[in-house]
């Protein structure tokens, strides 16, 4: 039997004056899942989540919570949705284990905050004041509040945003204690490492519409099986990517004076490279072979950097 469909929504829609933030999205996500809403800056993914929290009133388009259609998210749903609030939610002078407390009495159903503490691994902090804490103490806290009513489906928005990689990781282990223990997971990023590790599906949007939407595998196998040769360039002070491309056509500018080639015959791109360059001042440098991730496929979608 497959799994049950917790959340749905159907042509989503939210305009602000001009700017159509979500312009039709349409998704669903089944018990247990963690979807991954990944885009760039802007592309929509806050307000999104924010009408399916209840936050924001969406233009247009059907909710479904647990089966059935929903015109409004009481807290008939709130009791079974947790949200990840921003720290500017919480009171400064209170500490971590006050806040949880604080925040747990809101609803009828609660998690003991020493169970979240240690989930969150937050024990030295207990009695800390929340204006102590550093930015990622902070983002750990509004998750174990996200958590405290025992919620079904959880909501993180960008969770790690300004983490340092071992406070990321740890987050990231969280979650996947949370998925063992059956939560259905939403998390909106701009990191797609993120929506790669931990995502059982991710849904690519972008200027406020799903651009393309699987599970990683699918997502990188829908642009070709295809390998990557990175490279830097150095030797020569500037070289612009046209008069490369007129050198070797398949080259692709990256961030920080890095180019990529995307082949499907490695040995021969590669020996091109060194080929094309002999001679011309151009020292090829730093080569990395890789396959495609997700960054790969929006780069493909859209012609744009998910970081842009
Ligand atoms: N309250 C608002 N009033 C006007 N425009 C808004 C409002 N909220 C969001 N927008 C605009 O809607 C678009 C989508 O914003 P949203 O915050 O949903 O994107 P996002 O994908 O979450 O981006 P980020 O990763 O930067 O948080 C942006 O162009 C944003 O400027």
């Amino acid at each position: 039997m497959s799994a049950e469909v917790v959340l749905g929504v159907k042509n989503l829609r939210k305009y602000y004056g001009q700017v159509k933030a979500v312009n039709g999205i349409s998704f669903e996500v089944k018990r247990g899942e963690c979807l991954a809403i990944l885009g760039p800056n802007g592309a929509g993914k806050t307000t999104t989540v924010e009408i399916l929290e209840g936050l924001r009133k969406p233009d247009a388009g059907e909710i479904y919570y647990f089966g059935k259609v929903v015109k409004r998210i009481d807290d008939s749903i709130k009791e079974r949705i947790g949200v990840q609030l921003q720290s500017s939610a919480f009171l400064e002078h209170l500490t971590v284990k006050e806040t949880l407390d604080f925040f747990g009495g809101l609803y009828s159903k609660r998690l003991p905050s020493k169970e979240l503490i240690r989930l969150l691994s937050l024990e030295e902090k207990v009695n800390a004041r929340v204006k102590g804490l550093s930015g990622g103490q902070l983002q750990r806290l509004a998750v174990a509040v996200a958590l405290i009513n025992d919620p079904e489906i959880v909501y993180l928005d960008e969770p790690t945003t300004g983490m340092d990689p071992q406070a990321r990781r740890m987050l990231w282990s969280t979650v996947e204690d949370l998925k063992k223990r059956g939560k259905t997971v939403i998390l909106t990023t701009h990191y797609m490492e993120e929506a790669e590790y931990l995502a059982d599906r991710v849904l690519i949007i972008d200027h406020g519409k799903v651009i393309a939407e699987g599970t990683v595998e699918e997502l990188i196998r829908s642009i070709g099986e295809q390998s990557i040769i990175e490279f830097s360039l150095a030797g020569i002070e500037t070289i612009s990517i046209e008069n490369l491309k007129k050198l070797l056509p398949d080259i692709e500018a990256l961030e920080e004076g890095r180019c990529m080639i995307t082949t499907n015959k490695v040995e021969e791109s590669l020996s091109q490279l060194f080929e094309k360059t002999k001679n011309t001042g151009i020292i090829i440098d730093d080569v990395i072979i890789r396959r495609p991730n997700l960054e790969d496929v929006f780069l493909k979608l859209t012609g744009r950097s998910l970081r842009d």
